[in-house]
């Protein structure tokens, strides 16, 4: 049932580099210097003699016309030296000189920027994307050159209808907007956490071929809690405490109005928003707009996709994922999120009297019926005190405990406690009752991961499976084995759950939908792949993972009724399209970043 996944992708992109076939015109509304300090549109030593004089550019430039393909290699020829020359400096110092040369070439020439992003992907993605974006949100304040996106805030009320006329843009596509409340494992990071918007629409552009000049990255700036940023007299937020309550959500509600008044079919995705947020925004808006929260639901399906690996893994038939002990430690917005789509898949595939057996741990410990005030997501997971009773555990019992008494065939972590799965919690997974049991220490960005792969390797026994949320280098076993690292990371669907519903003209995005992005994950894995304990693609292939996806979207949307139609293509005629069409219609609608001939007109 598992289908083979397509492999050829790097080839295809070796082959697609620098192609000779001649790109579309592209219409631009300036001239001269205001087209080369244009990054959507400035080629810089790039523009050819004849652009030059049709668009006012002579004289702007050094006479040398300097190929698409030249400026690649020159680009990378520093930022490779750039990296011999940081050697042996601190880590955190290397990651943000490498992300300033990149951003510096993004302020500068997008067409390049992301090209260089594409190809390189593998080696950009941590400088882009977690773990250094964390790096950067901490420091924004100091970094903060020139603005990248929107800004609304509590100041904005009233006005956000005509703000959004602000933007550059006619059309926007894709949005991702935080209130910077809880950025990956570092917390309330106030305006500073716009990087993350910022990063995850680079990935929508990378992996989706979302067009940069369509995507808008926001920041809800609702005040911070954070005490140092509010005495920081640099930080470049609102220095009040957050909003709360109907103060809060009013204005959130204004946004959302105001952002599908000027664009009615852009799609919005929720990120890092802090949970009780994250969850009443997802319900107040996901059968109104077409949005998603990314730590809820892309999260959710990432991880479905590598538990039902884990399974393959073992050596168990599907069916047995019922029977999986699972503990997840972090009772948040992205562990309950998982927790809500597994016990989905479990009652589908074992019907839906099956009981689960998974444990679920807070920053109090396990989570029992006996335990007050539990949050209403978190109810239907806390454990019957009579079962826990039977294992020798109680209400709070500590993570030690619950997995020596457990053995579970699965441990993830989305606590954002960085060390928490420690020596004695691997160790422990060492009696599991699985053969090959799996560790997932899903927490960003690295120093916040459960545990390093080095370390679950080392103590739980080289049989494992496992996967993280930032990457880690394979870990070398020793005669000649190679303990696979996973990267168990939303960006394997949130770009194409974004592309799919753009491109079928989503209504809403339904949970039927990101099922079926979960499925097409999950069976992109050949069962070779799956036996080396490989769970997800690598990260070089994500072009092709997230056109996939994207097809899984569009054919769903089209199946639930909810798919509008995109451009001039109809919804009959998205229906009408067969598996393998619905996939070429995606990967042809991917942007893809060349050089296009630039047309001036009034
Ligand atoms: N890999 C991915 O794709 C991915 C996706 C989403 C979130 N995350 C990561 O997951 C982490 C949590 O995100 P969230 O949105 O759920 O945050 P959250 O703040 O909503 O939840 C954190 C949870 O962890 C629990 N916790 C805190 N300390 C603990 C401890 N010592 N032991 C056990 N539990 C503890 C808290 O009680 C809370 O339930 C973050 O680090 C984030 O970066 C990763
Ligand atoms: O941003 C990431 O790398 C994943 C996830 O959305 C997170 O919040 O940690
Ligand atoms: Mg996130």
């Amino acid at each position: 049932m598992w289908r083979v996944a397509a492999a050829a992708s790097t080839l295809l992109r070796r082959s697609r580099r620098f192609s000779t076939a001649i790109p579309g015109p592209c219409i631009v509304h300036k001239r001269g210097a205001d087209i080369l300090h244009d990054p959507w549109f400035n080629k810089d030593t790039g523009f050819p003699l004849t652009e030059r004089d049709r668009l006012g550019l002579r004289g702007l430039l050094p006479p040398r016309i300097i190929s698409f393909e030249q400026q690649y290699e020159r680009f990378m020829d520093s930022y490779h030296s750039l990296e011999k020359n940081t050697r042996g400096q601190p880590e955190g110092v290397v990651s943000l000189a490498k992300w300033r040369i990149l951003n510096r070439l993004h302020d500068r020439n997008e067409t390049l920027y992301y090209r260089v992003l594409i190809d390189n992907i593998k080696e950009f993605a941590p400088i882009i994307y977690t773990p250094t974006v964390g790096l950067v949100c901490q420091n924004y304040s100091g970094l903060f050159r020139r603005p990248r996106g929107m800004y609304f805030s509590a100041k904005d009320r009233g006005e956000m209808m005509s703000m959004v006329y602000n933007w550059p843009a006619k059309q926007v596509d894709m949005i991702v907007v935080t209130d910077g409340s809880r950025i990956l494992g570092l917390g309330d990071l106030g305006v500073q956490g716009i990087g993350i918007p910022i990063g995850k629409l680079d990935m929508y552009v990378a992996a989706a071929g979302i067009n940069p000049q369509r995507i808008l990255p926001i920041m809800l700036d609702v005040g911070t809690n954070n005490q140092k940023l509010l005495e920081d007299r640099l930080y470049l937020g609102h220095r009040e405490p957050r909003l709360e309550g109907e103060e809060y959500l009013s204005l959130v509600d204004e946004f959302m109005e105001a952002i599908h008044e000027r664009w009615p079919k852009a799609i919005v995705q929720f990120e890092d928003f802090q949970m009780k947020w994250a969850f009443e925004t997802l319900d107040r808006y996901r059968g109104k707009y077409c949005m998603f929260n990314d730590d809820v639901q892309g999260t959710a399906g990432v991880a479905l996709a590598g538990l039902l690996g884990t399974v393959r893994a073992q050596g168990r038939p599907l069916t047995d994922f019922a029977k999986e002990k699972i503990v997840v430690v972090g009772a948040g917005s992205a562990g309950l999120g998982v927790l809500k789509m597994a016990l989905q898949a479990v009652s589908r595939i074992a019907g839906p009297k099956a009981e689960p057996h998974f444990f679920l741990l807070d920053k109090d410990g396990l989570i029992t019926q006996e335990r007050k005030n539990v949050d209403s997501a978190a109810v239907p997971f806390a454990k019957p005190s009579n079962e826990v009773l039977e294992l020798g555990l109680q209400e709070g019992a500590c993570l030690t405990e619950v997995v020596k008494k457990v053995k579970p065939d699965v441990l993830l972590g989305l606590s954002g406690v960085g060390g928490i799965f420690n020596e004695e919690v691997l160790k422990a997974m060492k009696e599991s009752s699985s053969i090959k049991p799996a560790i997932f220490a899903m927490s960003n960005p690295t120093n916040n991961a459960e545990c390093s792969a080095v370390d679950a390797f080392k103590h739980a026994g080289e049989n494992i499976v496992f996967g993280s949320g930032s990457p880690f280098e394979n870990v070398d076993l020793g005669n000649g084995k190679i303990g696979h690292v996973n990267q168990a990371n939303n960006m394997y669907l949130f770009p194409g759950i974004g592309l799919g519903a753009l491109l079928c003209g989503a209504r809403i995005i339904t949970d039927g939908m990101l099922q079926a992005a979960s499925e097409c994950l999950a069976s992109y894995m050949t069962d070779e792949e799956i036996q080396q304990g490989i769970l997800y693609p690598s990260i070089d292939s994500i072009r092709d993972i997230t056109a996939e996806v994207g097809a899984a979207i569009v054919r769903t949307a089209i199946a639930e009724e909810v798919a509008e139609g995109h451009g001039d293509v109809s919804s009959r005629e998205l229906a009408h399209m067969s598996k393998e069409e619905t996939l070429e219609y995606v990967r042809k609608n991917m942007w893809y970043p060349v050089y296009n001939p630039l047309v001036h007109e009034k």
